[in-house]
Formats: C-alpha cells, sequence, structure tokens
C-alpha cells in the first residue's frame, strides 16, 4: 500500500489486514480513496424504475425536484445531476457500449425472469467489461472465492452479457471469481438519512481494494464515512467528482503496529444479529473482545462498567433511527489535541464530546 501510514500483514485468523506503521491519532483520516468500480443497486426491471430517475447515474447525489438533470442522448433513459456528470459519464460509466449493453439488457426477456439479485450483478458485470485488464487484475487480488450458488449465476450471467461485449470476452471463471470479490468486499452508498422516513436504502455498490483490506472488529478503532449528497458539484471545475470517495478516519489513538478495523455494519446491533451477518455474509465467527463478553450475557445482564458498553455508549449516535458511529473531527493543524467535536458517520449528525479518550 502507497500510503505511508498503513501498511499490509498478515494477521492470524483474519487473512491480510492493514496496521498502523506509525503512530496515529484519533481523528485523523487514514485514507482517502476513490472506487475502481461503482455501479447503481437497482433492479434492471421493470425498466420504468430501472433508470433510477431518484439520483444521479454518474456520481449518485439524489436528484431534487429542483435540480436541472441531463439525460444520455441515447437511451433516454440515464439522468444525470449535470452536464458535467453526463459528460464524465459518456467517457467512462456510461459509454456507447455500456449504454448498449444496458439497453438490451432491459429488453431480455431472460433476464426480466431473474431475481433482483441477478439483475444488480448483471449491472456489476457490464460495468466490470468496462474496466481496463489492470483494473480487473486488481478485483481479482482481493479476498472472495465463488460457491456454487456464485458458479451458478456467473454461468447464467456469462451466456447472457459476453455477447454484449464482442471485442472483449471475459471467461465465466473470472466471471464466478469477480462476482466473489463484489460480494464480499463491496461497499455501499447510501440514501441520505432521514429519520422519520423508511430505512435508507442502498443507492450504489463501490468496491474501494485499499478500504477493503481492512478486517471487522466490533468495537473497532476506525470508521467509514461518504459524503455522497453533501459534496458539491462544481460545474466549473472539470476536475474529478469525489463525492463518491470513501474516508476512514479513526475513532482513537492508535499505536505503531496495532491492526486497524472497521465495523461492516452499524456497531450498535445486537450480538446474536451480528454473528449471523458475519456468518452469511463474510463467512466468518468474529474472536473480538466484545464478542467474546457478550457470547455469555443474558440481555437482561448487560453490564454498564464494561469498557465497551461505554465506548458504545459514547460512540453510536442517539439520533432517531441512526445507530451509526460516531468519530472526532481531525485534529486541527495547529493541534496535536483530538478535536471535541464527534460526526455520525450515517446521519452526520455532530455531538459535542467533554471527554473523547475512553
Ligand atoms: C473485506 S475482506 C478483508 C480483507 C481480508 N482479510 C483479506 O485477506 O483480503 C473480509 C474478509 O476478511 C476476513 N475477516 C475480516 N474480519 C475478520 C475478523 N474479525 N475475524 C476473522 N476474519 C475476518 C473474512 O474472511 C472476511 O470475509
Amino acid at each position: 500500500m502507497a500510503d505511508s501510514l498503513l501498511r499490509v500483514e498478515h494477521i492470524a485468523g483474519k487473512g491480510r489486514g492493514l496496521v498502523a506503521s506509525q503512530p496515529l491519532k484519533c481523528g485523523q483520516v487514514i485514507l482517502t480513496e476513490s472506487p475502481l468500480i461503482l455501479y447503481s443497486s437497482s433492479p434492471l426491471f421493470p425498466p420504468s424504475s430501472s433508470s433510477s430517475s431518484s439520483y444521479c447515474n454518474h456520481c449518485f447525489r439524489t436528484l431534487l425536484p429542483t435540480t436541472t438533470t441531463a439525460s444520455c442522448p441515447s437511451c433516454l433513459t440515464h439522468h444525470f445531476c449535470s452536464n458535467k456528470c453526463l459528460s464524465s459519464s459518456l467517457n467512462s460509466s456510461h459509454s456507447s457500449i455500456v449504454c448498449q449493453a444496458l439497453s438490451s439488457l432491459r429488453n431480455s426477456p431472460l433476464l426480466q425472469q431473474q431475481p433482483l439479485q441477478r439483475q444488480v450483478q448483471a449491472r456489476f458485470l457490464v460495468a466490470l467489461h468496462n474496466l481496463a485488464p489492470s483494473q480487473i487484475d486488481t478485483l481479482l487480488s482481493l479476498h472472495g472465492t465463488p460457491d456454487d450458488s456464485v458458479l451458478q449465476d456467473a454461468n447464467f450471467l456469462h451466456d447472457l452479457i459476453s455477447p454484449l461485449f464482442n471485442n472483449k470476452l471475459i471467461s465465466v471463471d473470472v466471471i464466478a471469481e469477480a462476482l466473489a470479490k463484489d460480494r464480499i468486499n463491496s461497499f455501499c452508498l447510501m440514501e441520505p438519512y432521514n429519520s422519520d422516513g423508511p430505512q435508507r436504502s442502498i443507492k450504489a455498490y463501490g468496491i474501494y481494494p485499499k478500504a477493503t483490506m481492512f478486517n471487522h472488529d466490533c468495537l473497532p478503532n476506525a470508521c467509514r464515512f461518504d459524503y455522497v449528497d453533501t459534496t458539491d458539484n462544481d460545474e466549473d471545475d472539470d476536475g474529478p467528482n469525489n463525492n463518491t470517495d470513501i474516508i476512514i478516519r479513526l475513532i482513537k489513538d492508535v499505536d505503531e503496529g496495532e491492526e486497524v478495523c472497521i465495523s461492516y455494519f452499524r456497531i450498535g446491533r445486537d450480538y446474536a444479529t451480528r454473528k449471523k451477518i458475519l456468518m452469511e455474509d463474510y463467512g466468518f465467527v468474529c474472536g473480538c473482545e466484545r464478542c467474546n463478553i457478550e457470547a455469555t450475557w443474558r440481555e437482561d445482564e448487560i453490564d454498564d462498567d464494561v469498557a465497551h458498553v461505554r465506548f458504545l455508549r459514547k460512540y453510536v449516535c442517539d439520533m432517531k433511527n441512526c445507530g451509526g458511529t460516531m468519530a472526532p473531527l481531525p485534529p486541527k493543524h495547529d493541534s496535536s489535541s483530538p478535536s471535541n467535536v464527534l460526526e455520525c458517520n450515517f446521519c452526520g449528525n455532530f455531538k459535542i464530546s467533554d471527554d473523547h479518550v475512553i
């Protein structure tokens, strides 16, 4: 890893992981990364919803009723929040071959009969065909092995999608590997938080190859932020739109050589739910300190004096329907002491903490 703050190491029982290569400060940004691949989470059917008219099909910002949108001149079904996103997209995520492939898939009766998950996998594979060979190699270097169900998906989708990309044949084995990597390594970009609305739904999936090296801990020392809807889109700036970058920030000070972990989901979840998600979605049993303690607890037996209960009180956001993780803002340039302002990585709420060291 090029970033000198972290290095990749083998971690017993976890595979590769990231450890601090120097002492790191609470609140410090330790990684900012753009996606290698980013694709919409909307199924392709019914066609009216397939264009995901509620957000920009390039940067995934939510389209407000007041937003003046631009549409793809060929398919007219992909909408963009600005001319800047339209023109970037026509040269990348919505190139003419991608546009034609998605249009063909939307007319495929065979795909229409498939479960929603396969339709979203089809979107991922169209985006995969749009990557350069070195980017595909990076994707294939990530963790994840196809199981029988992924092999079935790969066989079906290979037959459907390969003919749409005659000039770039990707074998069924590579498709199976890529689907397996996507399942374990993708991060979700979500709808904006709304305390009264339904649960936030997922707008897009992205793979960030460096960030995906972080292992999970139910009491993490770092957490992930994104600012999809809060970063301005400057039409006059020709540079890349960085709103889909993800940022990893430290919740606590970390010693040199210590592993840095994030939580793969909101940290307020109970033991049984965490255990289920980690086994079903990631294939492992968590042996972290918190799980070891909670495995023997009954619901009515929670011990307030345990360090991790104090940690959760402090770092789980208490906004209605939130439960995100609060992390300190980065320390000011001229100060070595950490900020006492905590920001929630789910709803974006801020709170002042008198004491953020536990
Ligand atoms: C996103 S990858 C993380 C990087 C991965 N360790 C690697 O070698 O590339 C997720 C996978 O890492 C492993 N992993 C992550 N956190 C773990 C933990 N706390 N205990 C055991 N395995 C873990 C699991 O195999 C999981 O499916």
